[in-house]
């Protein structure tokens, strides 16, 4: 008889990006920026919770992210060395990851859309990465999915501190973010809030709607 069972899908983990000078908006920390009343971090961990098997929070600072400590399957780490970059935080939250497949988010993307993020899980395939992309210049390298062991050996052997490097290095695949209007018409997922005059903008819609 053939065995009938489903393969079980692959632990999948999401590392949130939470670190960063902030300077665009005047060092302040993005993910305690708000909408509608909810923290981006908070919007973060509910839009990723029920498409992944653990969420790790690389932060700059631990302590301010202490009152995430107790949500099941999340946990906080700090930063190896502060002030490298994304790069920086992948070296602090790679090595605690548990899933094969890993989904690497910034901290400042309010609209994340679960459907979209479950959508490059399911389209990863054999590379090792898949990566959004409007153009060939404009990539969205922390709103993708890498596999942990690639990371693991990038991180391990390269120096470079250039996200664009690492996924030139590795075996990425770019999909258009086209391929993403039919779960997100409007392609929300992709926002990201660099500045205190954004957030106000965001603000003023939503006061309108
Ligand atoms: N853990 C960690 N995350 C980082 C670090 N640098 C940037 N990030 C995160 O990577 C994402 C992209 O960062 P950017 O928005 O390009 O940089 P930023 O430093 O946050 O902001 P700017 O200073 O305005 O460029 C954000 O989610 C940051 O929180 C870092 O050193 N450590």
């Amino acid at each position: 008889m053939p065995d009938k069972t489903p393969a079980k899908p692959a632990f999948r983990t999401a590392i949130i990006l939470a670190g960063g000078e902030g300077k665009r908006a005047g060092g302040r920390d993005k993910y305690f920026f708000s909408y509608r009343g909810e923290t981006f971090i908070k919007r973060l961990i509910e839009s990723l919770e029920n498409v992944v098997d653990e969420i790790i929070i690389v932060a700059k600072n631990e302590e301010k992210c202490s009152h995430f400590y107790g949500i099941e399957n999340v946990h906080i780490v700090s930063d190896i060395v502060k002030g490298r970059g994304p790069i920086g935080g992948l070296q602090a939250g790679v090595p605690e990851a548990k899933g094969e497949v890993i989904f690497v988010s910034a901290c400042d993307m309010p609209f994340l859309n679960p459907d979209a993020v479950n959508w490059l899980f399911e389209h990863i395939n054999d590379h090792d990465a898949i990566i959004p992309a409007w153009d060939e210049d404009k990539i969205e390298p922390l709103h993708a999915i890498y596999r942990r062991d690639a990371l693991v050996k990038y991180l391990k052997t390269h120096k470079s501190l250039s996200l664009r490097a690492m996924i030139r290095e590795l075996n990425s695949k770019f999909i258009s973010v086209e391929e993403f209007r039919d779960v997100d018409p409007n392609l929300r997922t992709f926002t990201n809030i660099n500045k205190l005059e954004e957030l106000e903008k965001l603000e003023e819609v939503n006061k309108i709607h």
